[in-house]
């Protein structure tokens, strides 16, 4: 779903509007898929209670809290796990094309595999969302399977308000993947999605 860019200087100043901080939280990993595909790097998103996949974070009040301030309070929640948001991890924000008056404010972190390893561990342990608001968090599959699984079938799933454009976005801009290869996954879960409707079984 389309989203209209803005400043964040911008966004702060529409105090009428509901804001909303997520974060892409990554990590590099040596691990290798079937002992011989490699993963390369881990990046954490989560299955919300409507079904649709989305990343952690939620509504913060700029009133009242930073938006950084907003953003650790929700990880906190959904992730059972402090972790500290910087300025720094701020990337964009983005007026919702629906709801109406809801902004969205996105943000990127890197982590060590192991302390991402272990928010995977609190997200079930210690999480008061684990279960209700949050199903569970999912990695995403940064790569593309001789038979299109992996990136193009995880891209073919539903995702909240503009999550799957801020994941294209920032695989692009960390380098997580090279250009041609996302570019190839992106057309290839096209084709599927267009394969899955035709098909009458
Ligand atoms: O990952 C996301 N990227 C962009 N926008 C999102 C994402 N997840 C949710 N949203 C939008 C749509 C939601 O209604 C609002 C509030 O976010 P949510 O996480 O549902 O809020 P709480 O955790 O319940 O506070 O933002
Ligand atoms: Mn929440
Ligand atoms: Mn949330
Ligand atoms: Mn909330």
């Amino acid at each position: 779903m389309a989203a209209r860019d803005m400043t964040r200087e911008a966004a702060l100043s529409r105090l009428d509007h509901k804001h909303a901080c997520h974060i892409l939280l990554y990590a590099d990993s040596q691990a290798k898929l079937f002992g011989k595909i490699p993963v390369k790097h881990i990046v954490l998103m989560q299955m919300r209670f409507d079904g649709l996949l989305g990343f952690p974070g939620g509504l913060v009040k700029p009133s009242e809290e930073s938006l950084e301030a907003g953003l650790s309070r929700e990880l906190q929640e959904e992730l059972g796990a402090s972790v500290p948001v910087t300025m720094d991890d701020y990337v964009s924000s983005h007026l919702a094309q629906s709801p109406p008056r809801l902004i969205l404010h996105f943000y990127s972190k890197k982590i060590k595999e192991a302390e991402l390893l272990e928010i995977e561990r609190a997200a079930v342990l210690n999480a008061v969302d684990h279960g209700l608001e949050v199903l569970g968090l999912t990695r995403v599959p940064l790569y593309t399977l001789r038979n299109g699984g992996g990136l193009p079938w995880f891209l073919s799933h539903s995702f909240i308000s503009n999550s799957r454009a801020q994941l294209l976005e920032a695989l692009r801009r960390l380098d997580l993947m090279s250009p041609q290869a996302l570019e190839e996954a992106v057309k290839k879960a096209e084709e599927m999605r267009h394969t899955v409707k035709s098909d009458p079984h």
